[in-house]
């Protein structure tokens, strides 16, 4: 779709086009809407990016928690699961899904949100190694870590829907 397309869209349709641009957080979208008419698709995407920039730190964990494990073989939004399949994060050897699992339960009992990475912008062996580095991380940088990622997966997602 196009920006005028993209203009056009009436609340209902807007909302569930973006529902998971925030992964389960339909509610940027909601806000977003109310924005129209975007000059351009930067524009469109400026209205997320701020959104997310302004939401309380509560917030902000919840969309982290919202996310789906890495590699996890549980029911995962259509988004997550092309992502992580275009990183061949469905298709681990076993001590791959090994590390996977060890480092994604400890990174969550430890954070309280999973370990989140844009996969489009990383292989499977960085993401091997970057859930061991970022366990050691405090809290504060992970949660800005974890929402920066998170913005980079909307970028994306926002660039798949509108062209
Ligand atoms: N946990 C996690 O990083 N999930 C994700 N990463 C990504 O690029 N898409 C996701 O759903």
């Amino acid at each position: 779709m196009d920006v005028n397309e993209i203009n056009a869209c009436d609340q209902d349709s807007f909302v569930k086009l973006f529902s998971n641009v925030f992964e389960h957080h339909p509610e940027a979208a909601e806000y977003v809407y109310d924005k129209r008419p975007f000059s351009d698709r930067s524009h469109l995407l400026k209205m997320f990016f701020h959104y997310m920039e302004t939401l309380p730190l509560e917030v902000k964990k919840q969309v982290l928690i919202n996310h789906p494990m890495l590699g996890s073989k549980k029911p995962m939004t259509n988004e997550s699961k092309n992502e992580q399949t275009s990183a061949g994060l469905n298709q681990l050897t076993n001590s791959e899904e090994e590390v996977m699992d060890v480092y994604n339960k400890r990174y969550y009992e430890k954070f309280g949100f999973p370990y989140i990475i844009c996969v489009k912008e990383n292989s499977k062996d960085r993401i091997l190694s970057d859930i061991k580095k970022r366990y050691e991380n405090d809290m504060e940088t992970e949660i800005s870590t974890g929402i920066n990622e998170v913005s980079k997966i909307a970028m994306y997602r926002i660039l798949d829907i509108v062209k």
